[in-house]
């Protein structure tokens, strides 16, 4: 494609800007090129990469390599690039005497080029005298060289960051997040990364220090690592604060082998250090991360001032009971009691809690609440109409879609409905939501973090009615907000009992509120029409696993609605071993099929992925399943990589190899991503290994997610035990910040200890600690600093 062997480039004017993705700066538009050592004839070319900082009509020499996109055609991917410096006397006079530099006319800048040369530039930059021949004022010296410096100032810092071995992605990020202070900012203190921009842990930072010469009990050490440990423990538990003494005692594991005698002092001075300056917060002797703290109150304040804003309701009670009579009709349904009051409640209150196992109506309801309110309020159920004031939500696409179809009026992502990127500025998001009545539904499944958003962009006078299944596991990011909202007893809440679908062929449903109740009844290992149970050993599970998968293909059953959902990742039974096992059976190798491998992972076509990351510009997201449709060769193609082009319910995405580790294999996914999707057959392995992992609501989860059929295979007493093990609940305080916040008195508070005094615990802690009386890796003996150090 090029005249030499040197790497393609092109020079040219950026024209347009027409997509920017500000979390990783991925940037694509077109140049108008000046010059290129490739045999591109057109006068323009499209130019993709990860860009910090880029300016239409300026000017850039950009190198990479031109690529063959599937959809959009051939492109340049930039892979460097630096702002274009004039060349050449007549070039460096055009320069000069440009807008950029006020001032200077045609007869300066030709005076500078005669005085300093070609090089004017970079002398510029390294004398800060060498302009002074210009007898300019000092002021207009002093600006034409921070012109020049500024733009030199990037280039520099990404170069260094290159350097540092930062790649493009993660160098644009910190190029965005610091500017032309990056170099000075990282060198001051690399651990100030940890905590500015996602994707750079407490290992990274510590590797970067070692090479600026900070070690041992640095306090930027000290405080890197317990702002990481802070958050691998919350991200670990999904609690919302850690333990005081147990994260010392983590940290003090990290940084063991440099640790010092007057080392507790500088742990707790680093602490201070933290609370001081508004990262971490210490209260009754926990540490939380001072905006996931934040967050429990913004909740509690905008919960209450929804409460405190409701005028009630206009209509009277009659019509009400006149309502309520029309919608039965109208949905051909008698509501039971629970129902009833849930459909009264929701009317009638500023925020109302509606919780409920499969098949007990939570649908139903949401259907009759939407209806009856419009009517009531006179507003048309038209998502056209300038009236219509209705937002319904749920916090994953396949919810949202569920409850779209179910109410036939428009449902959206929380984060759609927000405004949200899915990226960590997220947090810092303040949007405002104009409706009368929300309604969210899966609610479980919303951490904290997304709730204060969600809540402080209610405005007051809305109606809220926040609609899920308390039992199911909580979500994945900290907190418990759905069980705390419930437990608090501050808003009216209503919790379904009665089973209605009426499917006389189907027992999965039975056996969900069972195991919720926690009953164990024979019936479990009994096998039925839409369910059984196969007793194996965990050694047996791969065997048994193949042999119902080769089954159910024989009996017609697609494999994309076949999920297998497993606890763990490791160990025969576990999540990788099956999707080994089973894409043997399902997917094999043959003779002349092309494969590619990832690690140990293989992939072929036809092989059913799930993604794991938010792609935004590429419309996929965490959690989608799709299928590989093409395998392209680096030797196939212009780019020279490995592509996999994996087609995500109709939207069709071609990964290169590097961004291989945002799939995995999903023909066995984790019970915990399952929430919130439903299959037509489930299988679920549970063996004795994975006990430590296994709860009640691990299991009432995993079986709820069956529509037609449902498969357990292991051994009984697993079973058994799981249903036993009531789910322990997770350390939250956004139930005390509601009691506070409301005025309510909390069941036995505990007593309020101040910052100093919880400080002062762990300086008592730490200096046992230091003098042996008490070991830090108690407890710990399996566990190696490392797996604090970056989660996997
Ligand atoms: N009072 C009722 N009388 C008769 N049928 C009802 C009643 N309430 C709900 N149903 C029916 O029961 C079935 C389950 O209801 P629905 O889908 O609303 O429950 P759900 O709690 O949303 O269940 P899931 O969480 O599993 O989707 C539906 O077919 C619905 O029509």
């Amino acid at each position: 494609m090029t005249d030499s062997n040197e790497t393609p480039y092109f020079l040219g004017t950026v024209k347009a800007i027409f997509f920017e993705n500000p979390e990783n700066l991925y940037k694509i538009f077109t140049i108008k090129i000046k010059k290129t050592n490739t045999d591109w004839d057109a006068k323009d070319i499209v130019v993709t990469g990860s860009f910090g900082e880029i300016s239409e009509e300026e000017e850039y020499r950009f190198e990479g390599q031109i690529v063959d996109h599937p959809k959009y055609g051939k492109q340049f991917q930039a892979t460097s690039y630096q702002r274009s410096r004039p060349n050449g006397r007549k070039e460096l006079i055009s320069f000069f005497s440009s807008d950029e530099f006020p001032g200077i006319g045609k007869k300066k800048a030709e005076k500078i080029v005669d005085e300093l040369g070609n090089d004017a530039i970079d002398k510029i930059i390294k004398d800060p005298h060498a302009l002074d021949f210009l007898k300019l004022s000092a002021e207009k010296t002093q600006q034409i060289i921070e012109q020049i410096s500024n733009n030199h100032q990037t280039e520099q810092a990404l170069y260094q960051l290159n350097n540092y071995g930062f790649g493009p992605t993660l160098s644009a990020r910190i190029y965005q997040k610091y500017g032309v202070q990056t170099l000075k900012k990282i060198q001051a203190d690399p651990y100030q990364l940890v905590l500015d921009v996602k994707g750079v842990g407490f290992k990274r930072a510590d590797e970067l220090a070692r090479r600026l010469g900070i070690t041992g009990d640095d306090p930027r050490r000290i405080k890197g690592a317990l702002i990481q440990m802070t958050s691998s423990m919350i991200n670990e538990t999904g609690d919302t604060y850690v333990d005081g003494q147990e994260l010392i005692r983590r940290v003090m594991g990290v940084l063991r082998n440099n640790s010092t005698d007057d080392l507790s002092k500088k742990l707790v001075a680093g602490l201070r250090d933290l609370v001081k300056n508004g990262v971490l917060l210490v209260e009754d002797g926990n540490v939380y991360q001072k905006d996931l703290s934040d967050s429990e109150w913004s909740i509690a304040q905008s919960l209450k001032m929804i409460t405190d804003t409701f005028k009630g309701v206009s209509w009277k009670e009659r019509e009400m009971k006149k309502e309520l009579k029309k919608i039965e009709k109208q949905f051909k349904v008698k509501y039971d009691d629970s129902q009833e009051k849930a459909i009264r409640q929701s009317l009638t209150h500023p925020i109302f809690l509606l919780t409920g196992g499969p098949g007990t109506g939570k649908t139903t309801i949401i259907n009759a609440i939407v209806a009856a309110y419009a009517e009531l309020n006179d507003m048309p159920l038209d998502p056209n109409s300038d009236d219509y004031a209705i937002a319904l939500a749920a916090p994953t696409g396949r919810a949202a879609k569920h409850m779209s179809e179910a109410t036939g009026l428009p449902a959206m992502t929380i984060h759609r409905l927000l405004g949200l990127t899915g990226t960590e500025d997220d947090e810092y998001a303040e949007p405002s939501l104009d409706c009368k009545l929300l309604i969210i539904d899966e609610m479980s499944m919303v951490d904290t973090k997304l709730f204060k958003v969600l809540i402080t962009a209610v405005q007051p006078g809305t109606q809220i009615v926040l609609v899920g299944d308390r039992d199911q596991l909580p979500s994945v990011g900290p907190g418990q907000v759905f069980a705390d909202l419930i437990n608090s007893d501050a808003f009216p809440t209503t919790i379904l009992k009665n089973i209605h679908r009426q499917d006389e062929n189907s027992t999965i449903i039975q056996l969900a509120h069972d195991i919720n109740e926690g009953i164990v009844v024979d019936g479990i290992f009994q096998n039925r029409a839409d369910r059984s149970f196969i007793n194996c050993d965990s050694r047996n599970v791969p065997n048994v696993l193949s042999q119902i998968i080769s089954k159910s293909s024989e009996r017609g059953f697609d494999i994309a609605d076949v999920q297998v959902l497993a606890p763990m990742y490791r160990g025969q039974a576990g999540i990788d071993n099956l999707n080994y096992v089973i894409q043997n059976v399902v997917n094999p190798m043959k003779p002349k099929r092309k494969e590619v491998s990832m690690g140990n992972v293989k992939y072929r076509i036809n092989d059913k992925v799930v993604y794991l990351v938010n792609t935004p510009e590429d419309n996929v997201f965490n959690g989608e399943i799709g299928k590989i449709v093409g395998i392209i060769l680096a030797k196939e193609n212009t780019d020279h990589v490995d592509q996999l082009v994996i087609d995500f319910d109709g939207n069709e995405v071609t990964l290169n190899r590097k961004d291989w580790t945002n799939i995995s294999l999903a023909y066995c996914t984790s019970i915990h991503k399952s929430q919130g999707s439903e299959f037509e057959m489930v299988i679920l392995p549970l063996v004795n290994e994975e006990s430590r992992m296994l709860r009640r609501n691990l299991l009432y989860t995993a079986v709820t997610r069956a529509k037609r059929l449902l498969i357990m295979v292991g051994d009984r007493s697993t079973f058994e035990r799981s249903i036993k093990d009531q789910s322990s609940e997770r350390q939250t305080t956004l139930k005390q910040r509601i009691f506070t916040t409301f005025k309510i008195k909390g069941p036995d508070t505990p007593p309020k200890e101040t910052q100093e005094q919880a400080l002062i615990d762990y300086r008592l802690t730490l200096d046992m600690i230091m003098n042996n009386a008490i070991d830090p890796m108690i407890g710990m003996e399996h566990i190696t600093p490392q797996d604090f150090l970056e989660k996997k």
